[in-house]
């Protein structure tokens, strides 16, 4: 119980360190609190509040990873290398595929809704 309490604290901070450092975690944290304020104002379902909430916890998670990488690569060395930058490089475009297709189901969930409430059709 001792190492899980551990275990948990250790990843509590690693989220502190990410979010502390990371200016794209935040902008996607406030994107997420944007979209939970609209998607509250629109009065989505439980089924559309859990794709929400999916692609939330995959976009966040994503670039903590992609954070993991790019401090990993940074400790072996700060030299330029071709495979450092294609790793950073990778790792950045697994964010931006999450980022891309949340964008679309956010899209899909919140636009007609929202076109509802706006011009009444
Ligand atoms: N050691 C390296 N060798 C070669 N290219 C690198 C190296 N480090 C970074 N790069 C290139 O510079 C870009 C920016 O790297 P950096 O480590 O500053 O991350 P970043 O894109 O600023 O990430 P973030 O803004 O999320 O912190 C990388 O995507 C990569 O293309």
């Amino acid at each position: 119980m001792r190492r899980f309490i551990a275990s948990l604290r250790a990843a509590f901070a690693g989220i502190g360190y990410a979010i502390r450092t990371q200016r794209h975690v935040r902008i996607h944290l406030t994107a997420a609190l944007l979209v939970s304020a609209a998607a509250i104002w629109l009065e989505l379902t439980t089924i559309e509040w859990a794709l929400l909430l999916v692609l939330f916890a995959l976009v966040i998670a994503l670039e903590i990873v992609n954070t993991a990488i790019e401090l990993t690569i940074d400790r072996i060395g700060l030299e330029r290398h071709p495979l450092a930058k294609a790793a950073k490089d990778t790792a950045a475009g697994a964010v931006l595929i999450a980022v891309i297709f949340a964008i679309g189901v956010g899209l899909l969930l919140l636009g007609p809704p929202m076109w509802h409430q706006m011009f009444g059709k």
